[in-house]
């Protein structure tokens, strides 16, 4: 038997199995296309950009895995990168779920990367690896935040909700992703915490395990709404005219 380390294998599950309804009415989002590009592609190729990430399982619409793999096998990626696509479920942690199901022996580190977020930068993606690297069974990468945020009582259709509290801005965060963990730890996670959580780190945070903030960036925003398919084309024409100089 060797001594040395066995090396750690990084791996990035991207849930895109989601409809997009708040987009309005069209392909499902992952499948919509950026400068004619399918965001999907953006965000594979975001995370192959990493040189530490080597196998990137694609969620897919329920019925929808093999025109993914199509979609996929068509359009170019670095050839260090493997790629898998399975079919993903109803919820985005469902989703997440069975990305994690597909996952080989041998996976130390997982990324968990929205297929609504095809422009996070490769420094945000390798910072968040490297931070799980460090030690530390769970990252997100976050921004402050430039708005005021007011908690507020939920009220009867048509009425004003009521103000309960106004959290002090400085303490809070905007969390993207990519997401990185531990594999055992997200493993563990998704097997054993309940109830709502609307990002893998909440579990993480429900199973009492520290998780850590490393910069985010302001191209990682999630494309939710119409007007985020414009910025998004903004940020990428920015980036051409960039490589041009
Ligand atoms: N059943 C689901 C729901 C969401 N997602 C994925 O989770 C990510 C973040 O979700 P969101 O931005 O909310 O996407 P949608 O669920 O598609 O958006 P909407 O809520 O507007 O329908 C997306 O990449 C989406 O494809 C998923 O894989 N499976
Ligand atoms: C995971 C996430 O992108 C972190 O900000 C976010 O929580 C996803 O939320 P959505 O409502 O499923 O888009």
């Amino acid at each position: 038997m060797s001594d040395q380390p066995r090396p750690r294998r990084t791996a990035a599950v991207i849930p895109a199995a989601g409809r997009g309804v708040r987009l309005g009415p069209g392909a499902p989002k992952a499948l919509r296309t950026l400068n004619g590009t399918p965001m999907l592609v953006h965000a594979v190729r975001a995370m192959a950009a990493s040189r530490a990430v080597s196998l990137v399982v694609v969620v897919a619409p329920p019925d929808g895995a093999p025109d993914v793999r199509r979609l996929l096998d068509s359009h170019s990626l670095p050839e260090r990168t493997e790629y898998l696509v399975v079919p993903g479920g109803e919820t985005r942690r469902e989703s997440v779920r069975l990305g994690l199901d597909a996952l080989p022996e041998g996976v130390d580190i997982v990324l968990v990367h929205d297929a609504a977020r095809p422009l996070v930068p490769v420094e945000t993606v390798d910072a968040v690896i490297e931070a799980v690297r460090d030690g530390a069974p769970a990252v997100v990468p976050a921004l402050p935040l430039a708005d005021t945020v007011k908690e507020v009582e939920p009220a009867s259709a048509g009425e004003p909700e009521p103000v309960v509290a106004t959290p002090e801005r400085a303490r809070l965060r905007a969390v993207q992703t990519p997401q990185g963990f531990a594999h055992e730890t997200l493993a563990e996670a998704h097997r054993t915490v309940t109830g709502d959580v609307t990002d893998d780190a909440g579990m993480v945070e429900r199973l009492g395990r520290k998780v850590v903030v490393v910069p985010g960036h302001e191209e990682a925003f999630k494309v939710t709404r119409p007007l985020d398919l414009v910025l998004a084309e903004a940020v990428l024409a920015r980036r051409r005219a960039n490589d041009g100089f």
